[in-house]
């Protein structure tokens, strides 16, 4: 039996007093290697991921959407989506109930409180390890699909909307990752169907729900660490008007823009493994912002968790051998290495 690691606690970010940067607790303002505290944001540069138009995908004429969505997947692992066909005023009501939680007073929320080594509910991230800084965020981790692997006990009844708005943004949501990903098995030159079909019964997907507060450190404190995602997709709604989140390309920092009505969607371990490492998932994190608030709502999109994932046989050969070891259960693998500052996806290379 594996021996449990016990968890470096740390209440809720929205819960500790800070008014000055010497309140920061010590678990935030650890260096950790993970590029270094001292970039200035505003000296780096934009990325120019593309952007992808969706309602172009589908089409028998998809092409040069086609073309585009490859050059994005192989060299950022990322991109910008528009024309996805979720309404303005969907995003904005799941922005609002999203950050109507957040505000609410400590008690309220603390109902959804996750339980120890449990990664969904309300709070921050496990940290398993003295030397990984705690993150400067809050989060709301929740699997939301299939339905009836869904704990409902941490789902919040405040604000009154928004189990049933974030119900209607999850059948949104998964509408388009089953488009997204079918135009990814084309870019591969497989059929439609065929990284889906690795998906197994079905589709899991789990949102996490991002608020992180203002910070008066940012030059010392993440609001999210490095990482990669668990998912093979994740579909990210930035918000509207707060930047932070940044890409890593050939070991160099950019920042993504927010583009009205847009979705960021990026690469996770996931697909990064069944494409034989072809497609490329996105090193990504967020600064801290001493003068506002910031909201993200992401989607991740996975296989079937018992469904067993390797690199999709046509893409292995003598010339391509599988560079990935084949697994079940992927989140639980993440959640053993990332709370200890370890890479999840190097532990799957052959
Ligand atoms: O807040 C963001 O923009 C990104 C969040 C993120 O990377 C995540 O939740 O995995
Ligand atoms: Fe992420």
């Amino acid at each position: 039996m594996m021996a449990i690691v016990p968890e470096i606690p740390s209440k809720p970010v929205l819960d500790i007093q800070v008014t000055t940067g010497e309140d920061v607790p010590e678990i935030f303002t650890r260096e950790t290697g993970n590029g270094s505290l001292a970039d200035d944001p505003s000296a780096l540069p934009w990325t120019d991921c593309p952007v992808i138009d969706f309602s172009l995908l589908s089409a028998s004429s998809a092409g040069d959407e086609l073309r585009k969505l490859h050059s994005a997947l192989v060299s950022w692992g990322c991109f910008q989506l528009i024309n996805h066909g979720i309404n303005d005023s969907l995003l904005d009501k799941v922005g609002e109930v999203s950050k109507g939680f957040f505000l609410l007073p400590s008690d309220e929320r603390n109902k959804y409180s996750r339980t120890p080594n449990d990664p969904q509910g309300y709070g921050n991230d496990t940290i398993l390890s003295q030397n990984v800084p705690h993150n400067w965020n809050d989060r709301l981790y929740l699997h939301v699909y299939p339905q009836d692997q869904r704990k409902l006990n941490l789902w919040p009844l405040t604000p009154p909307d928004f189990r049933g708005i974030l119900h209607e943004y999850t059948m949104s949501v998964k509408g388009v990752n089953e488009t997204i990903v079918k135009a990814m098995g084309r870019c591969l030159g497989l059929e439609d169907n065929s990284i889906l079909d690795e998906y197994g019964e079905k589709t899991v997907m789990a949102a996490r729900i991002n608020f992180y507060p203002e910070c008066p450190l940012p030059k010392l404190v993440r609001a999210a660490r490095a990482h990669s995602d668990a998912s093979a997709i994740t579909i990210l709604l930035q918000d509207k008007q707060v930047e932070g989140l940044q890409i890593l390309k050939d070991d160099k920092w950019f920042k993504v823009p927010i583009l009205p009505s847009a979705l960021f969607v990026n690469v996770g371990d996931q697909i990064e493994i069944m494409s034989n490492g072809i497609f490329k998932g996105a090193v990504h994190r967020v600064v801290a912002n001493s003068q506002r608030e910031r909201l993200s709502i992401a989607m991740f999109c996975s296989p079937d968790s018992e469904k067993e994932i390797g690199p999709i046989k046509k893409l292995v050969n003598q010339s391509q051998p599988a560079l990935y070891k084949s697994f079940k259960r992927y989140e639980e693998i993440f959640f053993r290495y990332h709370p200890k500052g370890e890479r999840p996806i190097l532990t799957m290379k052959i």
